[in-house]
């Protein structure tokens, strides 16, 4: 697939995903992030090559122009967290910015914070909210390009998020954040009860946002957090507002809303939307179209301090709910470095992978944002022999063993061992490629050295699998056949031994033919 083709597709299904009121502008902005994410990857490269450093990389690429709000007039009354039960305020959504670390408050041409209470001017109407610079201008998507002003800090940048979080988007950068430092300014920090804390780390417990967090990480999230109870009907998020916080529901029921898009006619007329369609059943009458509801654990109000996209939805409780908010700057800055570190890991681990090693460090990249770790105990099963796969995995860490059940000609169940996997073998693509159910079960090893790890993979899903690994199906084909036409293999492993059934006959080889699972 060429890059075209694969960015169309992206784009598509981030479109349909947040289905968003201004599809140009969400086309703009999101094409801006990807260029914004290249530029990133190319000055990460060169970053890396020492003699390339100073002065030769193009000016362009340490860009990353704070956005340079302009005051203008509030146009929603917002909820704010307090430390309390929410209230609701005339204050802007930039007051809560105020804290140390926002780049965001930098006005390029001033260099001083912006006041609180100033705002982005938001072009208002019946249905439409858009974010303009100033009041009297249109918004320009591609005004971080377009004025040229050099980050204060160059080469301070924000990098995208793993796009395995939210299905592979990456951020417009809104503030410049250090990810590979360890020194930041002081992040917020809300004391909390032992009580608090744990009631925090159970609601957070599965849910994939935070899942690449290490300790010092999470405890950064929980301080930040802060504690929220809101009532049936309260608003938590509208759409069209600047993104201010992000939301973990602990208990409680609310409901998402999407406002219709605007229809116009020929003459440019906005058309009002029949009142009808509001009363219907999943509408509310001023918010539009229920598209998700939020229960217990999960969380909600990522998009807009990810992409720096107005809200995509209107959040309304629908039941008396606690909620713990985490305000943007934390957001951003843990989450992304905990997505940054993650890429790191993994692109290294890439390297080292044989099948991979005709691909360029961006395809592998991409791979390493759609890779999923998966932890497993001795003796567990990671696929099972007959069950339909969806997942490809590579080994990560420990060691796997793959095991063949057959009937022998008495009708009896036999088992044997067809392969030992280690830390950078895969297994799990052939019942993807040929849509099989597994060819043999893979399990973790019972580990009798105490210096083997536990078996850590790296699992990628079949739609990415597809997507990313497609550049390699010839190679995949090319060794299914080989092999097919050599052994009739049932099944061998990409270790350096290779196990393989042919007529209930066990051969074993020296070469890394072909695979099994
Ligand atoms: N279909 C949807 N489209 C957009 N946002 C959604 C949808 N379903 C749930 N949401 C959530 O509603 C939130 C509104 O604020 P955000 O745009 O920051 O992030 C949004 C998502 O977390």
């Amino acid at each position: 697939m060429s890059t075209f083709d694969s960015l169309v597709e992206d784009l598509t299904r981030d479109v349909h995903r947040v289905q968003p009121k201004d599809a140009l502008q969400f086309c703009a902005n999101w094409f801006q992030s990807r260029l914004e994410e290249q530029r990133t990857r190319m000055r990460d490269s060169f970053s890396h090559r020492p003699s390339l450093v100073t002065g030769s990389i193009p000016t362009d690429h340490y860009l990353d122009n704070p956005l340079s709000p302009t005051s203008g007039p509030d146009t929603y009354p917002i909820f704010k967290p307090t430390q309390g039960r929410m209230s609701a305020s005339g204050d802007s959504p930039f007051g809560t910015l105020n804290v140390p670390g926002n780049a965001l408050l930098q006005d390029a041409s001033r260099s001083t914070p912006i006041p609180r209470g100033s705002t982005p001017y938001q072009m208002e109407g019946p249905d439409m909210y858009f974010q303009s610079p100033s009041p009297t201008e249109p918004p320009n998507p591609f005004a971080s390009f377009a004025n040229g002003a050099i980050s204060p800090n160059p080469g301070d940048y924000l990098h995208p998020p793993s796009s395995t979080i939210f299905a592979r988007r990456t951020s417009v950068s809104a503030e410049s954040i250090h990810v590979d430092s360890d020194v930041d300014e002081p992040l917020p920090r809300f004391e909390k009860t032992p009580e608090q804390l744990r009631r925090i780390r159970a609601s957070i417990a599965s849910n994939f946002i935070f899942r690449d967090l290490d300790e010092e990480q999470e405890q950064g999230v929980l301080m930040a957090m802060q504690e929220i109870h809101v009532g049936s009907n309260d608003v938590v998020i509208r759409q069209g507002d600047v993104g201010e916080y992000f939301y973990v529901v602990e208990q409680g029921l609310l409901h998402c809303y999407i406002r219709p898009e605007p229809v116009f006619n020929f003459n440019g007329q906005q058309h009002s939307n029949s009142p009808e369609k509001f009363l219907a059943p999943g509408y509310h009458p001023e918010y539009g179209k229920k598209v998700a509801e939020c229960k217990e654990g999960s969380s909600f109000g990522e998009l807009a301090l990810m992409y720096g996209h107005p809200r995509a939805a209107t959040v309304m409780a629908i039941q008396p709910s606690t909620l713990w908010s985490l305000d943007r700057i934390t957001f951003r800055t843990i989450i992304l470095k905990a997505a940054h570190r993650r890429r790191t890991m993994y692109e290294q681990f890439l390297t080292s992978v044989p099948l991979l090693t005709s691909l360029g460090p961006e395809e592998r990249s991409k791979i390493a944002d759609a890779l999923v770790s998966r932890v497993y105990s001795d003796g567990e099963a990671v696929v099972r022999q007959g069950e339909m796969g969806d997942t490809f995995f590579f080994v990560e860490d420990g060691e796997a063993i793959v095991t063949k059940r057959f009937e022998d000609d008495n009708g009896q169940v036999r088992e044997f061992k067809a392969g030992h996997l280690r830390k950078g073998d895969y297994f799990g693509e052939l019942s993807l490629l040929h849509m099989e159910p597994r060819a043999a079960t893979v399990s973790a090893l019972v580990r009798e050295d105490p210096t083997i790890s536990r078996l850590k993979v790296a699992a990628l899903d079949a739609h990415a699998f597809t997507r990313l690994l497609g550049p390699l199906g010839r190679s995949w084909n090319g060794m299914a056949n080989h092999t097919n036409k050599l052994f009739s293999l049932d099944c061998i492993t990409n270790s350096q031994s290779v196990a393989c059934l042919a007529s209930s006959c066990f051969l074993y080889s020296h070469q890394s033919l072909g695979r099994c699972v």
